[in-house]
């Protein structure tokens, strides 16, 4: 193992980008957001994704040169029409919309669609949280989770983001899929040659299976908490794909682009100003009241603590990376 620095991986990944199709402003956000990801050790969507990227960019199936275009439809609400492109850089385009709403109306929903998302949600929430806002993430993705008493793929791993500001200064942050585990995580047990634990998933016949092998291969995750995560996992479908007009994630159809993996869905985000209910102060003194509790009764970390001190550490020493993995990076920079 060797360490790179974050702002030299991020170098990296933009000639990756670059030397794939994407636009400069595209190669930029991505690069930023995987570099991010793999140094917050959030392995399922890191440097993991690079050949994933790559492939769907060989295939055809994303425009890594969409220019998004913004809809301001109503006093608290903006649509993104992604073109076939990838989530992130929509999102940047709409948020100068979205912040000026906020400030306004005290809200906004940015609905975006026809958008691809092959990331982890807590790089689209923080920014707003660090600003002093509630956010909310929802994304839907490729039909591999079977709905609570059914037998056959109808929602994606569909992940939900939520970050809202603390008192000193700080943010916090949970990030989950709607799925008993990730899509990446199960690819990463794969190739580890780990199991899965008991009740993630099922094999092509529906029964339960730990082979991680078994549901790649025609089989299918579980939601997590059985009717209760399916229930939110058929919500998120309701509000990243009824709400934006983009695909469900049983209408995902790449059969005409080998090598696709980054789902064209949509992405709902909703943004509230804490202060609208009160005082940012007052909000955030109550979250930090909630926060004290959570300790008191014995929690002994909150989400997002691993992954911040993931952050210190690597921004610090630099980012873990294999010899063998640079080398495969700087081999897909050449194009
Ligand atoms: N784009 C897409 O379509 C999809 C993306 N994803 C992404 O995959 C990533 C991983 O998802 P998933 O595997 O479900 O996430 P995890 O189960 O690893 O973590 C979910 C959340 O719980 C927190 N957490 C974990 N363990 C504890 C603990 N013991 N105590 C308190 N909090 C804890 C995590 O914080 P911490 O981060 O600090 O560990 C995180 O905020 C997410 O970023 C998600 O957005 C998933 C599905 C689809
Ligand atoms: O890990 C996952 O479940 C996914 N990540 C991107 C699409 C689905």
């Amino acid at each position: 193992m060797t360490r790179i620095d974050f702002d030299a991986l991020v170098a990296l990944l933009r000639r990756i980008f670059v030397a794939h199709g994407a636009s400069a402003a595209v190669a930029e956000i991505l690069a930023r957001n995987c570099a991010g990801a793999e140094r917050d050790g959030a392995a399922s969507h890191g440097l993991f994704r690079i050949d994933g990227y790559v492939s769907t960019l060989q295939s055809g199936w994303v425009d890594p040169r969409a220019v998004p275009v913004v809809e301001d439809v109503g006093a608290a609400f903006v649509r993104v029409d992604a073109a076939n492109g990838f989530t992130q850089p929509a999102l940047a385009a709409a948020t100068p919309r979205a912040l000026a709403k906020v400030r306004e109306a005290g809200c906004c929903v940015v609905a975006i669609r026809r958008s691809h998302h092959f990331a982890a949600l807590w790089p689209d929430v923080e920014p707003f949280a660090e600003q002093g806002l509630v956010a909310l993430a929802l994304v839907n993705s490729m039909a591999v989770v079977v709905p609570h008493g059914g037998s056959r793929p109808v929602y994606g791993t569909n992940p939900m983001g939520f970050a809202a500001p603390r008192a000193d200064g700080g943010i916090l942050v949970f990030d989950q899929a709607s799925s008993a585990m990730a899509h990446g995580d199960v690819q990463i047990a794969r190739r580890e040659g780990h199991a899965l634990p008991p009740g993630t998933g099922v094999d092509a016949d529906g029964r339960p299976t730990t082979d991680p092998a078994a549901v790649l291969d025609g089989g299918a995750l579980l939601a997590f908490g059985g009717h209760k995560g399916s229930g939110i996992a058929m919500m998120i479908e309701i509000m990243a794909a009824a709400l934006t007009g983009g695909q469900f994630s049983f209408e995902v159809d790449w059969s005409a682009h080998p090598g696709a993996q980054t789902p064209c869905t949509g992405q709902c985000l909703i943004l509230i100003d804490p202060a609208r209910g009160g005082t940012l102060a007052g909000f955030t003194a109550r979250v930090e009241r909630l926060i004290a509790q959570m300790h008191a009764a014995g929690q002994d970390r909150l989400p997002g603590d691993r992954r911040f001190a993931t952050r210190a550490q690597t921004l610090r020493e630099g980012i873990p990376i294999s010899a063998e993995r640079l080398a495969r990076l700087e081999e897909l920079a050449l194009g």
